[in-house]
């Protein structure tokens, strides 16, 4: 018998999962790595941290799963989008810390580009806003402030990657410098239109066009990994960024089908079909998968959302580990009005403000940790439906919402999420639907399943969560909500 690994590598860990035929993890590995905070704001990565745990855990998976790596059919790479490393081609080391994609450092560039006019043909050619969030300005800012940098850059001698492409190069033995497309769609420097990096867009950011990966589909055999890895070769054979690989792990496959994951951050992406929807409320237009033919989808971007409970846990103590937040939350019947607006890294969509920070509002003396342990849940809930209105109002008609990730698993917040959206949350059994969207790219790729429809036949429902809040109560909680993102914005100064 044989299996798929798939290797999910995420903004706070380095996971390695072993599926079957049947999608069903058989093992699971999985190893933290160090978060770099130099600056307020801004965040960095080891990238030789990022290889070592994610080649670790997935010698660990195969050998936990009792197989040799010839029982492993194909790898399939799923990872933290955004990401920006560059590395010395003839070494193979990096020149600085990864720029991690919740890092704002850049605001102060795109300013400038968005004072200057260019937001618009940013915005139509890669169906991204002009933030701090996408690779582009990272590298930008690496080619500045990097001694040297930029000279070696323009003779040739550096690599740009995501984490999709550093793990490749990697597993290759420096072999492949490639990138997926839907890893290319989050650097600002790839045209939708015409499926190439984009002459015009590297010029206005001064990025040398000799940096850059080649694109690929995001299911073929790209190559195998080095003789000696894993003992014996094995065909990479998927590749995505995390929240594209999640909603193909959740079959959305057709038009108009949606999921929410709730990680770090939280990603809603609704399918578009093989259209490229412009939006006009300020959501992104991302490119979701490249196999015989293109499928984009809409993309709300929220960057914190687990992260708010590790930084409970963390930074306030007043929980030990995030699963206990469920049980500190429900010892009150509601937030006693509180709210919390976790704009620790600035907001995402659809507020798009790199100054936000922060805010802790609505404290009285009868305030307590479960009241704050409350408001974090419904902040992480009110986040997603601000992302779902402006869908809606992109003209999306949602009659569920497909949710998974490690904070999926909380059920309060959950029923929470289905009371404030006014729409069916559901929840698969598998909720590793990152790791296993990136297995069925691979898998598909070298044979071992035949087609989607035998993927979607694997999707299971764990459980359903109907909303039950009346739509007075809903507009209500929602208006408190807007009030607090309002307290919040514009505050950093940087
Ligand atoms: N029961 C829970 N309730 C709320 N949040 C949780 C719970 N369990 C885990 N989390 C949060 O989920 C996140 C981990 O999810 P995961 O999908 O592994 O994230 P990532 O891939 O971004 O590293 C962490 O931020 C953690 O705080
Ligand atoms: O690490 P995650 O799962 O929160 O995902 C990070 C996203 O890819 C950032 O765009």
């Amino acid at each position: 018998m044989s299996y798929i690994l798939a290797l999910d590598q995420g903004t706070t860990s380095s996971r390695a999962i072993v599926f079957d035929a049947k999608g069903r993890i058989k093992k699971i590995a999985q190893k933290e790595f160090r978060q770099i905070f130099p600056q307020p704001g801004w965040v960095e990565h080891e990238a030789r941290d990022i290889w070592s745990t994610q080649v670790g855990v997935a010698q660990e998976a195969i050998t936990g799963a009792g197989l040799r790596a010839s029982d492993i059919a194909a790898i399939g790479i799923t990872n933290q989008r955004e990401t920006t490393v560059i590395w010395d081609r003839a070494t193979g080391q990096p020149i600085h810390n990864a720029i991690v994609w919740q890092d704002r450092r850049t605001a102060g560039i795109c300013d400038a580009l968005r004072a200057a006019g260019h937001e618009a043909v940013f915005q139509h050619k890669t169906g991204l806003l002009l933030d701090a969030y996408f690779s582009g300005t990272k590298i930008r800012w690496l080619l500045d402030n990097v001694d040297g940098a930029r000279a070696k850059a323009e003779r040739g001698e550096l690599a740009f990657g995501t984490i999709d492409s550093w793990l490749v190069w990697n597993l290759t033995g420096g072999e492949l410098h490639i990138t997926d497309a839907s890893n290319a769609g989050r650097t600002l420097l790839y045209n939708l239109h015409t499926g190439d990096w984009d002459d015009e867009l590297l010029g206005l950011l001064d990025i040398p066009r000799s940096l850059l990966p080649e694109v690929r589909s995001n299911s073929e055999v790209y190559g195998t990994t080095a003789e000696g890895l894993f003992g014996a070769r094995i065909p990479i054979a998927g590749m995505a960024g995390d929240q594209q690989a999640a909603t193909f792990g959740q079959v959305c496959h057709t038009r108009g089908m949606a999921k929410n994951t709730y990680g770090t951050g939280c990603f809603m992406l609704m399918n578009t079909g093989g259209e490229i929807v412009p939006s006009a409320n300020k959501l992104l237009t991302t490119l979701a998968w490249q196999r015989d033919t293109t499928t984009y989808a809409l993309e709300g971007s929220v960057f914190v959302a687990g992260a708010l409970v590790q930084w409970l846990r963390d930074g306030l103590g007043i929980i030990r580990s995030s699963g206990e937040i469920e049980a500190l939350a429900a010892t009150v019947p509601d937030t006693d009005g509180v709210c919390l607006v976790p704009a620790f890294v600035g907001l995402g969509a659809p507020h798009w403000d790199a100054y936000a920070r922060g805010t802790l509002i609505g404290l009285t003396r009868g305030t307590t940790k479960g009241h704050i342990a409350r408001a974090a849940l419904e902040a992480i809930a009110f986040q997603s439906a601000d992302v779902l209105e402006a869908m809606q109002r992109d003209g999306g008609d949602l009659k569920e919402l497909r949710v998974d990730g490690g904070a999926s698993a909380n059920n309060l917040m959950m029923q929470f999420q289905a009371d404030i959206l006014g729409v069916s949350v559901v929840r698969p059994t598998v909720t590793e639907t990152t790791a296993l969207g990136a297995a069925y790219l691979a898998g598909l790729a070298v044979g071992y399943w035949a087609d989607t429809e035998e993927l979607r036949a694997l999707w299971q429902v764990d459980r359903v969560f109907e909303p039950a809040m009346s739509d007075d109560e809903r507009a209500g909680r929602l208006a408190t909500w807007r009030k607090a993102v309002e307290r919040s914005k514009g505050w950093a100064d940087v």
